[in-house]
């Protein structure tokens, strides 16, 4: 199973936000989406799944253009983690879980005990099966990140995407999710999963030993391994402080600003007009 997309013009009615946009990911892969506040990953994610429409450019799903694919289609092959919010119901961690069961089933299907079974134990493998009968609304913003990677989880598809995932999470859930994160795209189904997550620290890449996407200005910077895409200069030009790159004794590779030599704050991106 592979996600392409193909020069793609994302944005908002007759604003573009991001163009030229071409990128991949297949099973066993983990791509990471880096770039700064603003610069379209949310909106590239929902465009890539098929939740907005692309201003112009193709979303392949499996070879097949995401447009022309039903919602339940789509819900079998990939799973979406967006950042947490507090919804206005209050639902059971566990039934949050469970949408992911049902997203896959189609409209009017009902989950069965095999359902409740699988959902119980995406929440056991993320260590929080103790919040199964919690009010998810009630929950931190770390521990509503987790439930939904949960439902992700659960949902059992070849890729998944994450906006963010570890954004709301401490230090320790941090490890944690980065550390199942791996597992997920080396151990499943003999291909594995693909993942393509976003995130705002660089040297959770590293830590992945992911493929980079940057994105800078409406477009790809640069698309390849960590280690060749997240350079000083890379990372210097995209967020707009001095930044260099170092090799710790482990022998992984982290990103460290230069907190007395700041210039100016990495400017929020301008929306391109479509012509
Ligand atoms: N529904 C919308 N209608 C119009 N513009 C929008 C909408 N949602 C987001 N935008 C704009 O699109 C741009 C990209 O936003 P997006 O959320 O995709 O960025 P992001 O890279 O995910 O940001 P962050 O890193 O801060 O989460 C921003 O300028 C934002 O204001």
């Amino acid at each position: 199973m592979m996600l392409e997309a193909q020069e793609l013009s994302i944005g908002y009615g007759q604003v573009a936000i991001g163009t030229g946009l071409t990128l991949k990911v297949a099973q066993g892969e983990i791509l990471c989406l880096l770039g700064p506040n603003g610069c379209g990953k949310t909106t590239l994610f929902r465009t890539l799944l098929g939740l907005l429409p692309a201003l112009s450019g193709d979303v392949l799903l499996g070879g097949t253009p995401i447009a022309s694919q039903r919602r339940a289609e789509i819900a079998r092959r990939i799973a979406y983690v967006p950042q947490a919010h507090a919804p206005p119901f209050p639902f059971e961690a566990s039934e949050v879980v469970l949408m992911g069961r049902t997203a896959r089933l189609g409209a009017f299907a009902q989950p069965g005990r095999a359902d409740r079974v699988a959902a119980l134990a995406a929440m056991a493998r993320l260590g929080i099966g103790d919040l199964a009968c919690r009010d998810y609304s009630r929950l931190s913003g770390g521990q509503r990140q987790l439930v939904l990677i949960a439902r992700a989880l659960a949902q059992d598809t070849p890729l998944i995407v994450m906006d963010e995932p570890t954004a709301s999470l401490d230090f320790g859930n941090q490890a944690q999710v980065l550390a199942q994160i791996g597992a997920l795209v080396r151990d499943e189904s003999p291909q594995g999963r693909g993942v393509i997550l976003s995130t705002h620290d660089p040297d959770q890449a590293f830590a992945l030993g992911a493929r980079v996407l940057l994105m800078h200005r409406g477009g790809v910077m640069a698309d390849g391994p960590a280690a060749a895409v997240l350079t000083a200069a890379n990372l210097s030009t995209v967020y707009g402080i001095p930044v260099t790159v170092e090799t710790t004794g482990s022998g992984r590779k982290v990103c460290l600003p230069t907190l007395d030599r700041q210039v100016t704050p990495s400017e929020t991106p301008r929306a391109i007009p479509v012509a």
